[in-house]
This record gives C-alpha cells, structure tokens and sequence, in this order.
C-alpha cells in the first residue's frame, strides 16, 4: 500500500495496468469521450451541461417534495441522494430516467438489481480466485444471485439500446436532439459508417459501455455530497460563506425571480469557486473512492528502487493521503476550503498529491460533470434549507469501495426565509 505522489504519478503513467481487467472499457472511454462529449467548452458540451442542469433542477423539486412530504420528521440523505445520482446518471447515459426519486421511494428492479450486481461482485475480490469460481460453477450462493441480478441489468439496458436506435431512425419520435450518451454513440457510428469508416459498435458493446458509465458515475457523487453537507453542518462559518457566495452571484441577475423559481445557470455554477473549493476540501477528507489499486503489466523498478513483479498489484490510499501532513501541512485533518485559494483566486492541487480523481492519463472522465451535478444540488438545497444534522448519531464511514456513510445521514431540513431577495 502506498501513499506517495511521485510514486503514484509513475504508477499512473502508463506503467501498469487497470485491474480487473474489462471492468471498464477505459481505452475506449478516454477515446470516445476523454476530451470531447464531458471535458470540452465546445457547444456540445455546454448543450450538455444546459440540459443536464435543468434535469438536475427537476430533481430538486422532487427532493423538495420528499422533503415537505416528510416535514417534521428525519429522512435519510444519503438515501436520497444516491436514488438523485442514479437516476441522473442514467438520464446522462441513456436518456432514461429510472424514478428512483418518485415520491413515494420506489423500489425500481434496475436499481436494485444493479446494486446488488455491484454488491455481489465486490465478494470475489475479498475471497481467492478458487472460491468464488467454484460456487459459480454450481451457481449457488453469490454467485447465483449476482448471475440473476447481472441478467435484470442486461436485460433493461438490451431494450434501451433497442429503442433508442429505433427511436432516432424515427423522425420527430423525439422532442429534441438527444444528448445521452447512447444516442451520441449511435450517431458517430452512423456518421462513420457514411464515411465508409470501419468504426462498428455493436448492440452488445453499446449496452456495456453504457453499464460501465453508471458504474462509475453512480454512487461517487452522491457519497461525496451527503459528507460535505455534513462537513458544512459542522463549520457554520463555511456554510455562511457558501450563502454569501450565492447570493452575491444571484444578486447579479437582470431579472430576479422569486426565490422558489431560481434555477441556476451552468455560467453561474461556474462562478461559485468558494462552493467548489468546499466540496474539494471535503473530497480530500472523505474521498469518493478510498482506496484504489491497478496492476504491474511486467517486472518493473519504481524510482526509489523498490521492485514489482509482473503481475503484482499496488495498492495506494487516497484516504490516508488526503490527511497527510506532508503534503497538506500541519491542519491537514481540519476542514478548511480556504486552503484552495492561492493569492485570492482558485487552485487546483496537483493531480498526484490529489488523487481523488485519480491522475494523469487515467484522471476520471466525469470529473467537470461531477463537480456541476454536486454544485447544482449544495447551491439548489443550501439556498433554501438549513440542513440540520439529528443529534447523537454515529457517523462512521462503510469500508467498500465507495466510501458510504455507515449508517447513513438523518437530518430535518429548516426552510430559510433569508436569502435571494
Ligand atoms: C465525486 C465524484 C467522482 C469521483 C470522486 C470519481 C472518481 C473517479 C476515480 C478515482 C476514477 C479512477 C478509477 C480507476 O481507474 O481506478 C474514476 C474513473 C472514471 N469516472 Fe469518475 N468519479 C466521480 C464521478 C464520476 C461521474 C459523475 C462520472 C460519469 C458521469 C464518472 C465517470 C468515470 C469514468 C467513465 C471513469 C473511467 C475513466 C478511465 O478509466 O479512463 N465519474 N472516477
């Protein structure tokens, strides 16, 4: 297990290998997408963000019903946001949204499936090899119910590729140009086979990359806000800044809306740096993925020396690394956004000391998307609530891959009258 940057970045760098290996397309998502549909300030992108900010504003008045709903009484926030984060990032993929948000907390089979595919995959890196082969040649236990959840998820995304295509061959079926990822791979591929191009996704390779997306994108933000929201409980002063930051930036509209109706732009999402610098800092304590690890391709020598055998796996802690002295000072364990401005303005931390969003040639694809969900959903609750923490619970991380609460959040939401004037 290592926690260290120069390791780290030749570690990233091409050296060794994502492990296991076909979990994610990855080389053809750096190809496909790196920095073209999620990454770029082209008009595309920003298309995509303008549509993916008014779905997530939709989503906010859902979460705002919940929360009438339940006045008075406590919910769970990490619950809910991680149904928000699931049902955005399958708008985002395939252009569908699966309602695990509606009001009454539907229990919807491609979620539940897909979480326990997740849940039940994660077994076979905790056991040896032989183990988990051998109850799936038996198909009991596990292995049994992963095969059966795996088969739900397949199914629904085999009938979402099916319609899609269907759908864009029809013209007018759809109310605007798509800009899901799923319809984007099926229009490239239908323009390079006009070009005459070899390019040929085929159903089976569509569906998975489109599996492999919510995988990623799924749980990672929704666990990063439900511990900042928490961090901002206890730091009222940054919690005030963040409001300050707000209503500065609303403050400079033409038009001013009543509060209930401000959506926010992505130009303004792009303005809140103080709100950006507060979710890096709660990143760096609580990161989304904790520990990460990829696999030496051949015997290899790190720079100080010490040597990896072909086939070796390196483990590094991005959790311990985030509260390092050496690299973060001697308040590395306080929660302090402040610590992201250098001469007044915004700086991003070098990618090999941060290594939330991994590094490099591997640095995560939804990164900008991320951080314009997250922003979106803190500004959109903060502005209106007072998010209050229900005393005497224990709040403990879940040690998985993601790093969930353990027994998730309770909170009350206290309307605001204050702000947005
Ligand atoms: C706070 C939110 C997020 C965090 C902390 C995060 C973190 C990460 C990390 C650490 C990796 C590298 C995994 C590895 O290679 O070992 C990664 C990869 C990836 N992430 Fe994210 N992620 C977040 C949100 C998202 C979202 C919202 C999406 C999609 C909409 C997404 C899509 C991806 C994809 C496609 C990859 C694979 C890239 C590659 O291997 O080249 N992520 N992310």
């Amino acid at each position: 297990m290592i926690a260290d940057p120069i390791k780290i970045e030749y570690i990233l760098k091409t050296k060794f290998k994502n492990f296991p290996k076909g979990v994610f397309y990855r080389e053809r998502f750096r190809e496909l997408l790196g920095d073209g549909i999620f990454n770029s300030d082209d008009d595309k992108w920003k298309e995509q963000r303008r549509i993916a900010t008014s779905e997530m504003h939709t989503s906010r008045f859902v979460i705002e019903k919940q929360v009438n709903s339940s006045r008075d009484h406590t919910i769970d926030l990490q619950e809910l946001l991680l149904r928000f984060t699931f049902d955005n990032v399958c708008v985002a993929a395939f252009g569908v949204d699966p309602g695990c948000l509606g009001l009454d907390l539907p229990d919807i089979p491609f979620a539940k499936a897909f979480e326990d595919a997740t849940e039940y995959s994660l077994f076979r890196f905790l056991v040896p090899a032989f183990i988990w082969k051998t109850m799936r040649l038996f198909n009991v236990s596990k292995e049994k119910k992963l095969k059966n959840a795996v088969q739900i998820v397949h199914e629904f995304a085999e009938t979402t590729v099916k319609n899609r295509k269907a759908d864009l061959n029809k013209p007018g079926k759809l109310d605007r140009d798509p800009c899901d990822l799923l319809s984007r791979l099926i229009k490239m591929q239908e323009n390079q086979l006009s070009k005459n191009s070899t390019q040929n996704f085929t159903d089976k390779f569509l569906k998975d990359f489109c599996i492999s997306f919510i995988l990623a994108g799924r749980d990672t933000s929704s666990v990063a806000l439900v511990w900042f929201f928490w961090l901002v409980h206890e730091h009222p002063n940054v919690e005030a800044k963040i409001l300050h930051e707000i209503t500065a930036i609303l403050s400079q509209r033409e038009t001013k809306d009543g509060l209930n109706d401000v959506v926010f732009q992505a130009e303004e999402l792009d303005k809140m740096v103080y709100l950006q610098a507060a979710l890096s800092e709660s990143l760096r304590l609580y990161p989304s993925v904790p520990i990460d690890f990829k696999q030496a391709k051949e015997d290899d020598v790190f720079p100080d020396g010490m040597k990896i055998p072909k086939g070796h796996r390196v483990l590094y802690h991005v959790y311990a690394m985030g509260r390092l002295k050496s690299i973060w000072g001697e308040d590395s364990s306080e929660f302090k956004p402040e610590r992201w401005f250098k001469d007044g303005e915004y700086a991003s931390e070098n990618q090999f000391r941060y290594v939330v969003f991994n590094a490099g040639p591997r640095l995560c694809v939804g990164k900008k998307f991320a951080y314009t969900q997250m922003k979106m959903v803190a500004a959109s609750i903060l502005l209106r609530y007072k998010v209050k923490v229900v005393k005497g619970q224990v709040i403990t991380p879940k040690v998985t891959t993601t790093l969930y609460m353990k027994h998730g959040l309770s909170v009350t939401f206290e309307p605001r009258q204050l702000v947005g004037k």
